[in-house]
This record gives structure tokens, C-alpha cells and sequence, in this order.
């Protein structure tokens, strides 16, 4: 598909100049002395996603869904897509539904996943039918905790529990390293209450604790998505990086990036990122229009 969204035009002159920069350093090639591929990583919630009140509700916009499909069927020497969540992995591969050859990052970076060619060979444990109808072999690397971090998880989660059961609209979400306390739904005065209790509570334990929008997560593994990020790029030999977030744990990402890389903090916020679009529609132009220039 090469068609160009029409709402492309509408990004600022200044980050479509990034872009075209960004899209130039693409290999032309993969002769055994090509560079690597560019990287294209994004964030889930918040940038691929508009955010809502139930967490298996989120799917990516139609716009950035087909960019992303575009850019992954982009050669693989050229670009590569990557997903880099907080989620929960198989609850990314699933929601996202994310295109043949995306890489992906879970749980902070703690799990780690690719989606596999539809024609290459995978064992019937890797078939998912995901929340967009497709089916897909998708490869996800679960996280392995030692018997302390067992315990360590078993405590956060029996902490957070008591957190939330007084409060209104408060809940746990269960991951495989983390519990994560939610108060999108919380009364604002009991919901700040409750997510300083959970601050203290993972302070007190010795555990991870990472504040988002509307959640205090807990993870007893240190992970983040800089470290994610950096290991992707090393991975690929990726001569520069583009990454979307819109989030305080995006910060993390944004904070390893250099001079040939492009930052986007999507909606509103203090950042280290050197661009910034509006919210989901403006990441979905971003991905767009660098489909576009990638000739994808
Ligand atoms: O790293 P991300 O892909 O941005 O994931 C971050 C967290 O996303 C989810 O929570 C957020 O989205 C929910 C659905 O829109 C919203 O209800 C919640 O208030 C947001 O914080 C997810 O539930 C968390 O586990 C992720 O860590």
C-alpha cells in the first residue's frame, strides 16, 4: 500500500523535516556490509491507542494500524517495528494485533516477543487470534522469576489488594512481575489516597514502582523501557531510532536516544523528547507520513 494519508500534511514543517532526515539514513540494502535497519518503536497506550476506562478494550487507531502494517512490510533490512509496553506481553500481541514482523516489548521490558512470518513454520502453541480477527504466529519470551521474586509478587499483590478494596472503582491488574493498582475510575481524592499508599507500600517492600496514567505499577524485576530500547537497537545495529510515548515511563526511553534519533512525546506533559504531536491522531500521521517518505 503506498497511499498517503491525506491528514499527513497536517504535521508541523519542522518535525515532517525530521522525518525525511530520519527516513534518508534507511539502508538501501542488505549486502553483508548494509547497516542495519532504521528502528520504529511505539508505545502502546496512549499513542497507538487512545486510552480508555478498560484496559481490554484498547486497540490501536485504524491509521496507526495501517502504518504500521505498511512499515513493517517495509524490507526488513530497511525498518523495523517495534511494540515497547508496559503491557503484559501476550495482552500486547493480542490488543495490538501488531503486523508480521514487529518485534515486541512487554511489561517493561521484562518480556520480550516477535510476530513471526505467516509463512514460516511455528509450532501450533504460537498460533493467536488476536483482537483485530487475524490470526498470527506470534513467539513471546515470558518472564522467569527466581522463588524471591515469587514471594516478592505474592506480597505486592496481597498490598495493592488492600489498597484498592476500599476505594471506589479501584482495582489490580495482574502481570507476571507486577501489580499494578488502577484509579481511572476512582474519585479523585481517594484515588490520590490510594496511590500513595501503593508508592509507599512498594517502597517499603523493596519492590519497582513505576506511577502512570492513573496507575501505580509495582514490579519486582528492574527493568525499563530505555534498557528495552537500547537492547533492540544493539540488537539490530539500528544506525538511528525513532520512539512515540506519551507516558512517565516513556521518559526512560526518551533519555537513551541521541543526536540521529527522534523523540515524539505524544499529548501533553514535561519531556526530554524533542517533538511532540497532540495525541493518537498525531502519532497515527507520524507513522503515516514516514511510511510515506519511506516509500512503504
Ligand atoms: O506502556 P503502555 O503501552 O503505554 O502501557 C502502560 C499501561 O497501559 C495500561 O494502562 C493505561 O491504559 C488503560 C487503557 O486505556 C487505562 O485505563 C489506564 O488508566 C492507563 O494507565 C495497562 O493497563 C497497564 O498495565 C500498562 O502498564
Amino acid at each position: 500500500m503506498t497511499s498517503s494519508d491525506p491528514q499527513s500534511t497536517s504535521l508541523d514543517g519542522e518535525l515532517t523535516a525530521t522525518l525525511a532526515a530520519f527516513a534518508a539514513r534507511a539502508p538501501a540494502g542488505q549486502g553483508e556490509d548494509a547497516a542495519g535497519p532504521l528502528l520504529v518503536a511505539s508505545d502502546f497506550d496512549g499513542v497507538l491507542a487512545p486510552l480508555g476506562d478498560d484496559p481490554l478494550a484498547s486497540r490501536p487507531t485504524p491509521g496507526a494500524a495501517a502504518a504500521l502494517a505498511r512499515l513493517a512490510a517495509t524490507a526488513p533490512g530497511r525498518v523495523r517495528v517495534a511494540l515497547v509496553s508496559g503491557r503484559r506481553i501476550e495482552d500486547l500481541a493480542h490488543l495490538a494485533s501488531p503486523p508480521p514482523g514487529a518485534l515486541l516489548v512487554g511489561s517493561h521490558g521484562a518480556e520480550t516477543g516477535e510476530v513471526l512470518s505467516p509463512l514460516r513454520d511455528g509450532a501450533e502453541d504460537e498460533r493467536q487470534v488476536r483482537a483485530d480477527g487475524t490470526s498470527a504466529r506470534v513467539r513471546l519470551i515470558p518472564v522467569a522469576l527466581d522463588a524471591g521474586q515469587s514471594d516478592l509478587l505474592a506480597e505486592v499483590t496481597a498490598g495493592l489488594e488492600d489498597v484498592a478494596a476500599p476505594v471506589e472503582g479501584a482495582w489490580v491488574e495482574h502481570k507476571p512481575s507486577a501489580a499494578v493498582l488502577h484509579t481511572r475510575l476512582s474519585p479523585a481524592g481517594p484515588a490520590q489516597a490510594a496511590s500513595a499508599a501503593a508508592v509507599e507500600l512498594g517502597e517499603r517492600l523493596g519492590a519497582h514502582v513505576m506511577a502512570g496514567k492513573n496507575v501505580v505499577e509495582i514490579a519486582v524485576t528492574s527493568t525499563s523501557k530505555g534498557i528495552a530500547l537500547d537492547a533492540l537497537r544493539e540488537a539490530l545495529g539500528a544506525p538511528a531510532v525513532l520512539y512515540l510515548g506519551d507516558d512517565v515511563t516513556d521518559e526512560r526511553a526518551f533519555a537513551v536516544l541521541g543526536p540521529d534519533d527522534v523523540g515524539i512525546k505524544v499529548g501533553d506533559g514535561e519531556t526530554l523528547a524533542a517533538h511532540r504531536v497532540a495525541d493518537p491522531a498525531g502519532a497515527a500521521r507520524v507513522l503515516t507520513t514516514l511510511a510515506d517518505l519511506l516509500g512503504a
